[in-house]
């Protein structure tokens, strides 16, 4: 690019900054995939967190075999249903995606398909792998869970790959908890065994007397929803219910009469115990050898959640010891649990084929949440559900949407003012806001001038799910400050301010007083607008693209280099000039809708006043 004019070259900040190096930086530059406030006129929030719906925008052009196929991959997302959904959920995924329903496809298959689909659903049944997302190939943007507990998935594979991981909390809840208490009833009253037996042809009354119910007590481990509402059920059946639960309120147990108790105290005071927990590295196999030991003997135990709480074999031997007198268990360490399993063919074992959430009226509306929010992700807004992203409610997202695209676009032109070879590594990041700490949430902010910070050197797609799992990886450290203000909080914010530390600039005057790259942008009637450059305060709309330019203040500036965008049929859509005293130095910022030529920009950098200039993309 001819902006490397000879004195723009002999500023030592430019020092080592070829042409073709300026021309390589803009020419890498991708659309920003946030313009979604344009004039005064906003769109939608749909795509600005980076988890839109569209291919082009986000995904990867080397899984877009043909024009065709990108045609209509652009119009409507795929989303790949991988095990059965209840119609209603299918019928609202389909008035806005092409849902191919595939169900028992092998691993091998699964990582076939993906790499076709922008979202998955799946239920408990499916393992999504670091594999399944790395065959995505940047494809896949949404892996929904249709139901509560996230195992399957892993994690941090999506996170890593900006995959948003959603899951419908709400609509199984009282299915499993219906089931877990069937099954202590079932299990109380041999109901399994007995009825096996009267199958058989046999009468056996004497030897399936069985146990009551009323004034026992139930331990409820993991106190959540499930955990809530079995508790609310025993109670109705004249159980004493104490419960335990690190991260539970407990005015929420009192509140329902429950007592919440050390985890040695539940089991050790337990008649019953059903355990409604997450399985996670500090819940796997809770139940053991030794905490089976602390049990009382005859211990009846129900497992609703996940069968890695338990440790089976261990359970196996508190069985065939009498710890524990009976086991009711709906879910297995491995599922199916192999055909032979000692714990299965128990005599006091009672078992049911992960049956907690299957009732008609459970899966119809699990699948109506998950096909929403599956939807609502694709479209780009932040699903309420996220399990691996910040929760931020729609309100304050909406109030935040002007400030997500300035933050973005700071992040972009903060990074593009670097001289190649400087190395970013350490971005403070200052809010100034009247709005008290607590009531500012950054997250997204910091997330989206991370995605503008990243994307225009690299070829890694950001977003709000991995913005600070990239960041780190690519040892990036953001700081963030806040600035309090008096005067009202009506607007979250007055102004963020982007600075980069430690680098060279290729533009000299984005260098402030503290020796850092800095640029500083406000919204102003709903459109974010860059208000300083290093030290001069300029006010251009952060729309299109920018010309910064640094000059000796003189007349006729303004018109000289209006006049070569003009004669060159690039349209100038703000300009706007900063000056530190007058007939001195002025930055002049220039918003274009078109990008100049490179003879354009010779043109401009050939003005005699003109001492140093950029050609920014947005
Ligand atoms: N069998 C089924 O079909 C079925 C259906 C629905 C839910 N589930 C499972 O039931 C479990 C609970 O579901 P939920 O919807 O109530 O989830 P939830 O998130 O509402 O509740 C889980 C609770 O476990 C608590 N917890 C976490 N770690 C704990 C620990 N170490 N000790 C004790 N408590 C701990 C949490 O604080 C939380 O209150 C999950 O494992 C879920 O996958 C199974
Ligand atoms: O975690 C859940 O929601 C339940 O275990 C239900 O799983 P499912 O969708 O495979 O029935």
């Amino acid at each position: 690019m001819a902006a490397s004019s000879s004195k723009l070259l002999s500023s030592p900040s430019f020092r080592g900054i070829g042409r073709e190096r300026i021309a390589a930086s803009a020419s890498n530059l991708r659309p920003s995939p946030s313009l979604l406030v344009r004039g005064r006129e906003r769109v939608s929030l749909s795509g600005q967190l980076g988890i839109g719906s569209s291919i082009l925008r986000h995904g990867n052009p080397r899984t877009l075999a043909s024009s065709q196929v990108r045609a209509s991959l652009e119009a409507k997302p795929t989303v790949l249903v991988a095990e059965k959904l209840g119609e209603a959920g299918l019928e609202l995924l389909r008035s806005f995606a092409n849902v191919d329903c595939s169900y028992n496809l092998t691993q091998e298959e699964l990582c076939t398909k993906i790499s076709l689909c922008d979202a998955l659903i799946v239920r408990s049944g499916t393992k999504v792998t670091r594999e399944v997302f790395e065959s995505s190939r940047g494809r896949l943007r949404v892996v929904g869970r249709a139901g509560v507990g996230i195992d399957n998935v892993d994690l941090s594979a999506a996170t890593e790959h900006g995959c948003l991981v959603v899951n419908a909390p709400n609509a199984n809840t009282v299915a499993a908890a219906e089931h877990g208490i069937a099954l202590v009833a079932a299990m109380a009253r041999n109901i399994a065994q007995a009825d096996a037996s009267m199958k058989s042809g046999k009468w056996q009354r004497n030897k399936y007397v069985g146990v009551s119910l009323v004034g026992k007590t139930l331990a409820v481990l993991g106190f959540g929803k499930v955990g809530t509402e079995v508790a609310r059920r025993a109670k109705g059946l004249g159980m004493n219910v104490i419960a335990h639960d690190p991260y539970a309120p407990a005015d929420r147990a009192r509140a329902i009469g429950v007592e919440l108790v050390t985890f040695d105290e539940a089991i050790s005071r337990a008649d019953f115990i059903s355990l409604h927990m997450p399985l996670t590295p500090a819940t796997s196999k809770i139940l053991n050898d030794e905490t089976f030991a602390k049990m009382k003997k005859g211990t009846r135990i129900v497992n609703v959640a996940r069968g890695g709480v338990i440790d089976e074999e261990a359970l196996l031997r508190a069985l065939d010891t009498g710890i524990v007198a009976q086991a009711a268990l709906d879910v297995f360490t491995e599922e199916p649990p192999p055909k032979d399993s000692k714990l299965v063919q128990h005599e006091n074992v009672i078992v049911t084929p992960h049956l907690g959430a299957s009732t008609a009226e459970a899966q119809e509306g699990v699948a109506i949440e998950i096909a929403e929010a599956v939807v609502g992700a694709l479209k780009g807004e932040l699903a309420s559900t996220a399990v691996n992203a910040p929760m931020v409610p729609a309100e304050i997202l909406s109030e935040l949407a002007p400030f997500v695209v300035l933050a973005e676009k700071l992040g972009r032109l903060a990074v593009q003012l670097v001289a190649g070879g400087s190395g970013v590594k350490s971005v403070k990041v200052t809010y100034a806001s009247a709005r008290a700490p607590d009531d500012l949430d950054t997250r997204v902010l910091r997330a989206m001038i991370t995605k503008g910070l990243i994307e225009p050197i690299s070829n890694v797609f950001v977003n709000l799910v991995n913005a600070d799992f990239t960041a780190k990886q690519r040892g990036l450290r953001i700081t963030e400050e806040r600035i309090l203000l008096d005067g009202s909080p009506e607007s979250p914010l007055e102004f963020i301010q982007v600075q980069i530390a430690n680098v060279e600039s290729k533009f000299a005057s984005a260098i402030s007083e503290a020796g850092e790259i800095k640029v500083e942008g406000r919204v102003k009637d709903g459109i974010p607008h860059l208000t300083k450059v290093g030290s001069f305060e300029v006010d251009v709309s952060l729309e299109g693209s920018l010309i910064l330019c640094r000059q000796v203040d003189q007349p006729g500036m303004i018109g000289r280099v209006g006049s070569i965008l003009g004669e060159e049929n690039v349209n100038v859509s703000f300009m706007s000039v900063g000056r530190i005293a007058p007939r001195k130095h002025a930055v002049m910022a220039i918003g274009v809708d078109e990008e100049p030529n490179k003879e354009t920009l010779k043109k401009i950098g050939e003005i005699p006043a003109v001492e140093e200039f950029v050609f920014l993309n947005l």
